[in-house]
């Protein structure tokens, strides 16, 4: 199960990613342009960070085939990593992803809203596809079926791509999908840090360190008192 984050902020990315283990890195374009600098400079730090095993997936903007290809070469010449090319689910998307598994540039489909897109992604040979929870919930949709109905059809097929759900705004919507067995997720800075923090640990963990300081004494721990 993938944990990736969808950030382009080097500063979350460097500390998340020397405290936990994640698998990844999602951007899109509206995440590159919120950081008001060079895209190339910022992807190069994400790789620099990561290293070059873990995932970092980079949306094209193209609407033909031929550029969005194009635009998918560039991308993974130049940058040294693991690099998964987002296509939105569009007729060019689909001969573009046609093309870039003969090429073996990995694809994830992107702006998936439907099972139908989701099947119709993999079988054009996507390694993931990124349903958008949220955005389906906020239209009145349910996200977390989607995406459960996105894993049942890829289990029925023995279909290899795996949903990396995106767009969440909590963690609920996150822990549905898990237990929908979704294969991984990405998730923004405020929903990562929700993912583990909890008012009754911070609690535990400073009512411990001032029942045994109140004994042996402020700053003392383990092997050393
Ligand atoms: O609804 P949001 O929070 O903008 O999310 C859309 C999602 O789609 C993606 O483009 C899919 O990878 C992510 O970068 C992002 O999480």
């Amino acid at each position: 199960m993938n944990i990736l984050l969808d950030s382009a902020k080097v500063d979350f990315i460097t500390s998340a990613n020397e405290y936990y283990p994640i698998d990844g890195i999602t951007t899109n374009p509206t995440i590159l342009a919120k950081e008001k600098r060079p895209y190339i400079e910022i992807l190069q730090e994400i790789v620099s960070i990561i290293g070059s095993e873990k995932m970092l997936h980079v949306q094209v903007l193209s609407t033909n085939a031929k550029e969005i290809v194009k635009e998918a070469e560039y991308v993974s010449q130049i940058l040294n990593g693991n690099i998964y090319i987002k296509i939105p689910v569009v007729p060019e998307g689909f001969k573009a992803m046609m093309t870039l598994q003969k090429l073996n540039i990995k694809v994830t489909a992107t702006a998936v809203f439907t099972p139908q897109q989701a099947l119709m992604a993999a079988k054009a040979g996507a390694s993931f596809v990124a349903p958008y929870v949220n955005r389906i919930d906020n239209i009145s949709g349910d996200g977390v079926k989607v995406v459960a109905d996105i894993v049942k059809i890829f289990d029925t097929y023995h279909i290899k791509t795996q949903v990396l759900a995106a767009s969440f705004k909590n963690v609920e919507q996150v822990q549905k999908v898990c237990l929908a067995g979704t294969h991984g997720v990405t998730v923004s800075e405020d929903v990562f840090i929700n993912l583990y923090h909890h008012p009754l640990t911070e609690w535990s963990v400073n009512t411990f360190i001032e029942d045994w300081e109140s004994v042996y004494g402020k700053g003392a721990i383990l092997g050393e008192v």
